[in-house]
């Protein structure tokens, strides 16, 4: 379902993609995020229009593009971010694993790397402007309903049209090849509390923290929204 075997790349810096164009392979400084980033988002996961893993198989997270609660959302420029996910997962969650930054037993997150898609998806031309995240990791069950919250941590490219469905998942294949990289290095990494890490700051605390009440609430109104889809039998939703 998920799409994490990612084409292997070499070592060079930019590297040539099935378009025919270079892009680099590292976004930003080695010494870390430069400003504004990084940027939070949170939310719960909502279903989008289901072409992720059908159409693509790069399956996305949608979270609600609301700029009450992310007042960011409507000045910062459409395109490909990337960054760290932690996503409140049920213990029965095969995929559960609760990551080593010190939160009580009912806020055990997940932490995962990502790359996310803020716009209007030219290629399918979307009239309604949709964050859609990816996780650099292979779930067997989905995760519907469950809170998620972002650290993104850089930008990566503009959102483009495409010819065919093959450019697109190429392209999307060598952003997350670019996420995987850039998360990597010592200084972008947020798994390093307790080692001195750069983030062991307030962004990679408030990744594990406790969800605040506004968040409850609105995990709790996804819920009983995906629900009542259920229940009249929606197969696919319109954002
Ligand atoms: C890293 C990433 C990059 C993307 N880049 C583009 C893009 O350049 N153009 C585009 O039309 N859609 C882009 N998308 C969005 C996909 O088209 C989208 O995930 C797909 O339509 C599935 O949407 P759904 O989850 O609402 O079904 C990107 C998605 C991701 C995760
Ligand atoms: N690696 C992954 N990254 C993001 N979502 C995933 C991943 N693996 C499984 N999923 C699940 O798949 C769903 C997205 O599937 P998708 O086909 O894009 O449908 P939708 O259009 O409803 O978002 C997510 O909401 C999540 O529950």
């Amino acid at each position: 379902m998920a799409n994490q075997e990612t084409p292997s790349i070499g070592p060079a810096e930019a590297s040539p993609i099935a378009s025919g164009t270079t892009r680099p392979l590292l976004i930003g400084p080695p010494s870390g995020p430069v400003d504004p980033y990084p940027l939070r988002m949170s939310g719960p996961v909502i279903s989008g229009f289901g072409r992720g893993s059908r159409e693509l198989g790069i399956p996305t997270a949608n979270l609600p593009v609301d700029s009450s609660i992310t007042p960011w959302i409507s000045d910062i420029p459409s395109g490909v971010y990337f960054g760290w996910a932690s996503l409140l997962l049920p213990p029965t969650h095969p995929q559960y694993k609760p990551s080593s930054l010190p939160s009580s037993p009912e806020n055990s997150w997940s932490i995962f790397p990502m790359v996310m898609s803020i716009g209007y998806n030219p290629f399918y031309k979307n009239t309604v402007r949709s964050a859609e995240v990816h996780l650099l990791k292979k779930f067997s069950e989905d995760f519907y309903g469950c809170a998620m919250r972002l650290l993104i941590m850089g930008y990566i490219r503009d959102e483009k049209d495409y010819a065919g469905l093959e450019a697109l998942i190429a392209d999307i294949n060598f952003d997350c090849e670019v996420a995987k990289r850039s998360l990597e290095r010592e200084d972008w990494r947020v798994t390093q509390l307790g080692d001195g890490g750069k983030f062991e700051n307030e962004a990679t605390q408030w990744l594990v923290r406790g969800l605040e009440e506004n968040e409850k609430k609105a995990v709790e109104a996804a819920r009983e929204e995906q629900k009542r889809k259920e229940e009249e039998g929606v197969g696919e939703t319109k954002l």
